[in-house]
């Protein structure tokens, strides 16, 4: 019976799992992460090296599962001739050649929707938390500089502020109607005019800085984002524009952004992502008026399980040749 089993798991087509993924997703996935259709294959668990290891699995690895963590190169595919499917945990596929999987018919699938709420959640969450000084002045009172030196500066009214959303997708749309509700006035920046929605959209991102009170970075990062927000357009958001980010780092110039921080030429920045992560540059650091998270803005227990769900998902309709569940649009990457 054992080896029945054993054989049956032997013939069943793979898929690659570069890196562990992260304990929580081991924890809340396990009972999804068994299927009849296929079976992981860790490259981390063979002694052998990746250039050896992968030759010897080339011809029964068919589909890859990977996160932002791991890159997925057209060298990497080019060992792997019979992919057809890229399933990543995250949201963003920039760790991703999505040219050559084009170029190669492999289809890619990315966390759709799961995120996008935590996302808008956690975007919100830093507007707040920078307008409000809310953790700024929680180190003023456990620092005991509240009776030291009095009350911590005044931080400054959500409601009316004019937000401008840099990527208008589930996570873009999610901060939109969150901060509507708190009566903020919203305009966005996206490829393209959304038909569905009502609020100002502006082609160029620096005519959108320089009408908004505050930028919230939800878009994806790509040839054409990478460092889109520039010293123009943080001069365009100027003195007290304030600036969030949960898409990637390197959609802003970092450097440029320190700079506008250290010479108060923005007034603040809530940041989840950074460019060279886990590195934090050390300016920041020292800045009451910043807000640092360390790129955790979509990840909860609960999107955590739904993206079980969908990985899982994904694979199942990939292996019984049904639509897949989060398919990335690829013709997009091209604008
Ligand atoms: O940053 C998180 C993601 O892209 O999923």
């Amino acid at each position: 019976m054992e080896n029945n089993h054993n054989r049956q798991c032997q013939d069943l087509p793979q898929v690659l799992l570069l890196k562990p993924p992260p304990p929580i997703m081991v924890v809340l996935g396990e009972h999804r992460f068994s299927s009849t259709k296929f079976q992981f294959l860790k490259a981390w668990d063979s002694p052998l090296p990746l250039n050896q290891f992968l030759p010897k699995h080339a011809n029964s690895i068919q589909a890859i599962l990977c996160c932002s963590a791991s890159r997925v190169t057209d060298d990497l595919l080019q060992l792997l001739p019979f992919v057809r499917l890229v399933v990543t945990a995250s949201a963003g596929t920039n760790h991703i050649d999505l040219k050559a999987c084009r170029r190669r018919g492999i289809s890619v699938t990315n966390a759709g929707n799961v995120y996008s709420e935590d996302g808008a959640d956690a975007a919100v969450g830093l507007l707040f938390d920078v307008l409000r000084k809310i953790s700024a002045a929680d180190r003023h009172v456990r620092q005991g500089l509240w009776v030291k030196k009095g009350d911590y500066p005044l931080g400054s009214k959500v409601g009316g502020k004019r937000i401008g959303i840099v990527g208008l997708g589930g996570i873009g749309l999610q901060v939109a109607k969150r901060l509507e509700a708190f009566g903020c006035i919203i305009s966005y920046n996206s490829r393209n005019k959304k038909k569905f929605v009502s609020y100002p959209f502006y082609s160029n991102v620096c005519e959108l800085a320089a009408n908004s009170d505050a930028l919230i970075i939800c878009c994806s990062l790509t040839d054409q984002t990478r460092y889109m927000i520039n010293k123009e357009v943080l001069s365009a958001l100027g003195k007290k524009g304030v600036i969030v980010n949960v898409g990637r780092g390197a959609i802003i110039d970092e450097k440029e952004l320190v700079r506008c921080l250290v010479t108060g030429a923005i007034a603040g920045a809530g940041l989840d992502v950074f460019e060279n992560e886990p590195h934090v540059p050390k300016q920041l650091l020292e800045l009451d008026n910043v807000v640092l998270s360390p790129h955790r803005a979509v990840i909860t227990p609960e999107s955590f399980t739904a993206l079980c769900e969908l990985v899982v998902g994904n694979l199942e309709a990939f292996f019984s040749n049904l639509p897949l569940l989060s398919p990335v649009m690829i013709e997009c990457i091209d604008g």
